[in-house]
């Protein structure tokens, strides 16, 4: 069985047990040497520059800040040991001694180093969902416990906190004790809606009228897209007015399998998104100064985001995409299978079989991975007010990793 799946099963507290380390050589020239350490079942290499690098002595790690106190500069220079007897290890202690040419000594644990070595990126138990969802995770504000919600925010994407104070300020206060506010030109908090028939248009988006919105995530049109979204609805529409969301990793996954051609090419395709408020698609400046004038806008992210094979961020909006640069070798045949990936993915994503139907309630107030999970709105009718905010997915994480099983910690 190898390390990483053993630590994935039996975490690494009990890695040491089973797996011990029984010796250590030095293999390899130059700047190309690394440490073999050898185990029951396995082996693992450690370059030296890695080692010298990873030293946590008080010379190399300032152990206050957590922060090494290399500048990187010299990270080959540093790595150089007398040849075999510049090691030694001691199988009792699974300690890994190296003593380096300019007369430093590391000394480091077999277990500190799997840690470090061999650290889990795609074994995430992440539960996948589509609408056979059984309900929506939902914990309450009466015994609100951080590590249930970061445990259910990671798993699913999506957690609703019930039995909230049906008002703008509760719901600031509540959204702030889980994670720092992520703000953008829309405003820290905001209340958004319609007074009855009459809309009131305050942003150029159709976030702020009555029409369906179908599933996107926000953002699009931002470097640094938004990672929660947080909705409460304070008076839900006379009619419609639903929340839809569908599961984006989910969805991505069946798009990776069914047309695995079209998932590369929306994962290796950055594609422009925009916010334009108080100009003109031209560019120029409406007359009305009443408006603030903005162009926000994000041009280098693909729709699908991935870090070694793991899906990691979805970036879906289709009505906040820009004008789609041809490039300048004006290959036709690559901008039409752009479409028709996009259009295969969009068709999918708006399945019913993945949307999930829910009507918010006053006193529930909703927190949503928006880098994973897609939201849509129903058309509504008559007045409807909600309040929410954007809230820093980092801040979130920072904060629940601590708290999460270790399977979870690299999220
Ligand atoms: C601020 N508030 C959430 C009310 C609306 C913001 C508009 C979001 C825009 N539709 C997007 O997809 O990015
Ligand atoms: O009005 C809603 O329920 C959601 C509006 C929306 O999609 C958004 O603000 O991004």
């Amino acid at each position: 069985m190898s390390l990483i799946k053993f630590r994935s099963i039996f975490g690494s507290q009990l890695l040491r047990q089973f797996h011990t380390c029984t010796n250590a050589t030095i293999n390899g020239e130059s700047k190309w040497a690394y440490v073999e350490l050898k185990f029951a079942k396995d082996t693992l290499k450690l370059p030296l520059v890695w080692l010298r690098d990873h030293c946590r002595s008080d010379a190399c790690y300032n152990w206050q800040t957590n922060q090494r106190k290399s500048t990187a500069q010299n990270l080959f220079a540093h790595a150089k040991v007398e040849e075999q007897n510049g090691i030694s290890f001691d199988e009792k202690e699974q300690l890994l001694r190296i003593k380096w040419k300019d007369g430093h000594i590391s000394n480091f644990k077999t277990e500190e180093l799997l840690q470090w070595a061999v650290q889990l990126t795609d074994l995430l138990p992440l539960e996948y969902w589509t609408r056979n969802l059984r309900k929506i995770p939902k914990v309450s504000k009466n015994d609100f416990n951080f590590a249930k919600f970061s445990l259910l925010f990671a798993k699913y994407g999506v957690v609703t906190i019930a039995d909230v104070p049906v008002s703008f300020e509760a719901t600031k206060e509540l959204s702030l004790s889980i994670a720092p506010i992520h703000d953008t030109f829309f405003g820290d908090f905001w209340i958004f809606g319609t007074d009855g028939e009459e809309i009131k248009e305050e942003r150029d988006d159709t976030a702020y009228g009555n029409k369906a919105i179908g599933p996107h995530t926000d953002g699009t049109y931002l470097s640094q897209t938004p990672g929660i979204q947080v909705f409460h609805c304070l008076h839900p529409a006379d009619s419609g007015g639903d929340t839809v969301l569908v599961d984006g990793f989910a969805v991505a996954d069946i798009f990776r399998r069914n047309f695995p051609e079209y998932f590369k090419i929306l994962t290796e395709t950055p594609i422009e998104h925009h916010y334009l408020e108080g100009i003109d698609s031209d560019g120029t400046f409406k007359a009305d100064s009443s408006k603030i004038q903005l162009h926000s806008r994000s041009i280098f992210e693909p729709v699908i985001k991935l870090y070694k094979d793991r899906i990691i961020q979805i970036r879906f909006n289709p009505y906040d995409r820009a004008p789609l640069n041809l490039g300048t070798e004006n290959d036709i045949k690559r901008v039409i299978t752009f479409y028709e990936a996009y259009e295969a993915f969009s068709q999918l994503i708006h399945k019913s079989e993945f949307a999930l139907n829910i009507s918010l309630k006053p006193g529930t107030v909703i927190f949503i991975d928006n880098f994973r999970v897609l939201h849509a709105r129903t058309a509504f009718r008559g007045a409807r007010k909600m309040c929410g905010c954007y809230l820093s997915r980092d801040g979130l994480l920072a904060k629940a990793r601590t708290v999460l099983p270790s399977s979870f910690k690299h999220i």
